[in-house]
C-alpha cells in the first residue's frame, strides 16, 4: 500500500478545500517552485541521496538485530553476536555522519534559496511605484517579506527532504515487513484508517488555524509598528488614548493567544492518535507475533525485527501526515511571495525609451488629468486585508492643467489645502501615471525617457526632507556617490548649514535620523538642499516646509533655497511669501484646475482667488528675502536677485 500516496492526496484534498486555502493556489505554481529551484540542482541531488541513504540505513539495525538473535544468541555463537553488534554501532556512526552531511546541504540549500528570493522581491517591491507603498502598510508588507521568504524556503529543505526520506523509509519497512510477516503487517496496516481519519480532520482545522494566525500576528505588528512610530507614539499621548490602544492591542493579541492554543489543541489530538496507534499495533506484534513464535510460525528474532520496523513505520506516518500541512503552508507562502513578485509596476520603462539630454531644462504640462488609482490597481488583496479597506473610488484630481516652465524658470504654486498641488509635483517627476494629457520635460513626453535620466533630470525635496538613519557624509552621497569631502562642504556651505557641522560631534560622520543625532526641521530641509545641490539636477521640485521656523532658521532656508533654485528649472509649492514673491509665474490651483496665473503683482490686481489667498496666507508673513549680495544668488535671466517684486510672464 502506497502510504505516500495517501498522504499527498490528503494534501491535495486540503489544497482543493476553498475554506482551508480560503484561494484558489494557481495551476502552475509547482512548476514555478521548480524553476526557482532549478539552480541549485548541484546541490539538490547530493541532498536527496544522503537522504535515500539514511532511510536505507533505517532498516540495516532492525535486521541486524533479527541476526545477532536468530543466529547468534539463539544457537549461542559469541563470534556471530560480537561482529554483529560492532556492525549495529558502525551503521549508528555512519547515520550520524550523513546526517551531519545532509544538514550542511540542507542548510546551503536553504539560506541560498532564501538569499535568492529575499534580494529578488527586495529588489522588485523598492520599485513599485510610489502608490503601492502609499497604500500598503510597511508593518504587514515586511512581515510578508520576512515570514512567507521562510516559508517558502522550508518547502525546500524541510518538506522536500521529509517526503523523499518518508516515502522510502514506508516503502522499505513495509516491503520488508511484509516479508518477515504478512500477517502481522496487514493487521498494522488495518489500523491505519484510525490514523488517517483523525489526521484528515485535523489537518484542515490546523491549516485553517495557521492562516488566521498569520494575519492576526500581522496585524498585531503593524499596530505595534504603527503606535511606536514617532508619529502615532505623540499623537497617543496627545490624545491621551493609551488605555484605548492597549485595549485594541489586547484584543488582538487575545486572538493570537486563543489561536496559539487552538493550534496547540490540534496538533497534540493529531500527536495523542498517533501514540495511541503506535502503542496499539506493538501490543498487536507482541500478543499476536509472540503467539506465533510459540507456535514456530517464525522465528524470536524476526519478532524483535518487526517491533523494531513498527516504530520505523508510524515515524514517517507522523512525518507525512504533518507533512501535508507543512506543504499546504510552504506552498501559500510561495503563492504570496510570488503574488508581490508578480504585482507588474504601473510605471514601466519602454523597451524603446531614450534618455533626456542633459540639458533638458523646460517643464510642461498639456491638458493633464488625474485621478489616483485606486487600491485594486495598485496593490496586493491579501495585504489589503491588513490594511484598511477604502471603499470610495478615488476622483479626479486633476483637471486639463496645462503650463510651461521655460528653461530657468520658476514657477510657484500656491491654493487651499487639497487643490491638487502636491499631485502636480508628484506627476512632474512621474511617480504616478497621468490619465490623459501628457507631462513633458525637454520636450520629450515623461512616458517615453528612460527613468534613470528622468531621475537625474528632476530633484525633488519634500516637505518631510527624509533622511536616513545614516551619516550626514551617506545621506549626502546618496545624491552623487562619487562626491569628495570638499564638494559634500561645499554644498553644505551653500545650503547654510556649516556652522551646523562645526557644532556636530563627529562633523560629517555624525549618524543622523530616527536613532542618531535630532536635526531641527530646518536643518533637515537644508540637508535635504545640500544633498540636491550635489545631485545638481536642471529642474527642481520642490514642496517649501509649513513647519513654523524662527526667523533666523527661515532666512537660512530662504537663502539655501535661492541658490539651489538659481538657474534651474523650478516648481515650488509656495508657503512663503518671498518665494511667490521671486516667482516668474504663480500658478493658482483651486479644485484641481489653474484658476488664476501671473505674477505677484499681475494676480494682486486681478483681485480675485490669488488675492484672498494673499490677505489670509501670506500678507502678516514677514519678507524675510535675505538682503541682496548676501550670497551668490543666481540671476538667471538676469533679474532674480532678491527683488522683492517677482517678474515674468503671465
Ligand atoms: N495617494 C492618494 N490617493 C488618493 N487620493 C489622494 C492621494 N493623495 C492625495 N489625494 C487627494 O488628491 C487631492 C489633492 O491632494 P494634494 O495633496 O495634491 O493637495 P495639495 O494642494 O497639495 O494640498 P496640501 O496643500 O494640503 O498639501 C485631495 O483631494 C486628496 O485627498
Amino acid at each position: 500500500m502506497d502510504n505516500a500516496g495517501v498522504s499527498w492526496a490528503t494534501m491535495r484534498s486540503l489544497a482543493s478545500d476553498k475554506s482551508v486555502t480560503q484561494q484558489q493556489l494557481p495551476a502552475g505554481l509547482a512548476h514555478r517552485i521548480l524553476r526557482y529551484a532549478r539552480p541549485y540542482i548541484r546541490i539538490i541531488l547530493p541532498f536527496l541521496t544522503i537522504v535515500a541513504a539514511v532511510a536505507v540505513l533505517g532498516i540495516v539495525t532492525p535486521l541486524l538485530l533479527k541476526a545477532i538473535i536468530d543466529r547468534g544468541i539463539v544457537p549461542g555463537d559469541i563470534g556471530v553476536v560480537v561482529w554483529l553488534a560492532v556492525a549495529v554501532a558502525g551503521v549508528a556512526l555512519l547515520e550520524a555522519i550523513l546526517s551531519l552531511l545532509q544538514r550542511w546541504y540542507s542548510s546551503r540549500l536553504g539560506e541560498g534559496f532564501i538569499y535568492d528570493l529575499r534580494c529578488e522581491v527586495f529588489d522588485h517591491v523598492q520599485r513599485m511605484p510610489l502608490a503601492f507603498f502609499v497604500r500598503a502598510q510597511t508593518g504587514a508588507l515586511t512581515s510578508r517579506l520576512n515570514n512567507d521568504i521562510i516559508g517558502a524556503q522550508r518547502a525546500l529543505t524541510n518538506t522536500l527532504s521529509s517526503v523523499v526520506s518518508n516515502v522510502l523509509s514506508l516503502v522499505l519497512v513495509l516491503g520488508t515487513m511484509f516479508t518477515l510477516s504478512w500477517q502481522i503487517t496487514l493487521i498494522a496496516l488495518i489500523l491505519l484508517p484510525l490514523f488517517l481519519l483523525p489526521v484528515k480532520w485535523v489537518g484542515k482545522r490546523l491549516q485553517r488555524v495557521t492562516r488566521e494566525q498569520m494575519a492576526v500576528d500581522a496585524e498585531m505588528s503593524s499596530l505595534m509598528t504603527e503606535r511606536f512610530g514617532v508619529g502615532g507614539a505623540m499623537l497617543t499621548k496627545l490624545y491621551g488614548r493609551a488605555d484605548e490602544e492597549t485595549r485594541m492591542f489586547s484584543g488582538r493579541a487575545a486572538r493570537v493567544r486563543d489561536l496559539g492554543v487552538l493550534s496547540a489543541m490540534y496538533s497534540r489530538v493529531f500527536f495523542v492518535a498517533l501514540t495511541l496507534l503506535a502503542a496499539l499495533a506493538t501490543a498487536v506484534v507482541y500478543g499476536l507475533g509472540g503467539a506465533l513464535v510459540i507456535g514456530g510460525t517464525f522465528q524470536l528474532g524476526t519478532l524483535v525485527a518487526l517491533a523494531a520496523l513498527l516504530t520505523r513505520l508510524y515515524g514517517p506516518l507522523t512525518a507525512l501526515s504533518n507533512v501535508h500541512v507543512d506543504i499546504m503552508t510552504a506552498l501559500v507562502s510561495f503563492h504570496r511571495v510570488f503574488e508581490v513578485l508578480d504585482l507588474r509596476p504601473m510605471i514601466e520603462e519602454r523597451t524603446d525609451a531614450v534618455a533626456l539630454p542633459a540639458d533638458a531644462g523646460s517643464l510642461e504640462f498639456d491638458s493633464v488629468s488625474f485621478r489616483y488609482p485606486g487600491p485594486e490597481e495598485v496593490s496586493l488583496a491579501s495585504l489589503e486585508s491588513v490594511a484598511r479597506q477604502e471603499s470610495t473610488p478615488s476622483h479626479q484630481v486633476l483637471h486639463d492643467v496645462s503650463f510651461r516652465a521655460a528653461p530657468g524658470e520658476m514657477i510657484a504654486l500656491v491654493g487651499h489645502s487639497g487643490a491638487g498641488k502636491t499631485t502636480i509635483t508628484h506627476l512632474a517627476g512621474r511617480l504616478y501615471e497621468v490619465d490623459s494629457g501628457s507631462v513633458r520635460i525637454g520636450g520629450h513626453d515623461v512616458r517615453d525617457v528612460q527613468l534613470s535620466s528622468l531621475y537625474s533630470t528632476v530633484g525633488v525635496v519634500t516637505q518631510e526632507a527624509h533622511l536616513f538613519h545614516d551619516t550626514i557624509r551617506a545621506n549626502l552621497a546618496y545624491a552623487r556617490p562619487s562626491a569628495t569631502d570638499e564638494e559634500l562642504l561645499q554644498a553644505l556651505r551653500t545650503a547654510q548649514l556649516e556652522h551646523l557641522l562645526a557644532e556636530l560631534p563627529d562633523g560629517l560622520d555624525t549618524v543622523v535620523g530616527d536613532r542618531g543625532y535630532r536635526l531641527s526641521g530646518g536643518e533637515k530641509q537644508r540637508l535635504a538642499i545640500a544633498r540636491l545641490l550635489l545631485k545638481a539636477p536642471p529642474i527642481v521640485v520642490l514642496d517649501e516646509a509649513t513647519a513654523h521656523l524662527d526667523s533666523e532658521s527661515e532666512a537660512a532656508v530662504q537663502q539655501a533655497l535661492r541658490t539651489a533654485l538659481s538657474g534651474r528649472t523650478s516648481l515650488v509649492i509656495a508657503h512663503r511669501l518671498a518665494t511667490i514673491r521671486e516667482a516668474d509665474r504663480i500658478l493658482v490651483i483651486s479644485d484641481g484646475r489653474i484658476a488664476e496665473q501671473g505674477t505677484h503683482a499681475e494676480l494682486l490686481a486681478h483681485n480675485g482667488l490669488y488675492a484672498e489667498l494673499y490677505r489670509t496666507q501670506f500678507a502678516a508673513q514677514p519678507d524675510t528675502v535675505p538682503p541682496a549680495g548676501a550670497l551668490p544668488v543666481g540671476t538667471h535671466n538676469g533679474s532674480r536677485s532678491g527683488a522683492p517684486v517677482g517678474r515674468g510672464e503671465a
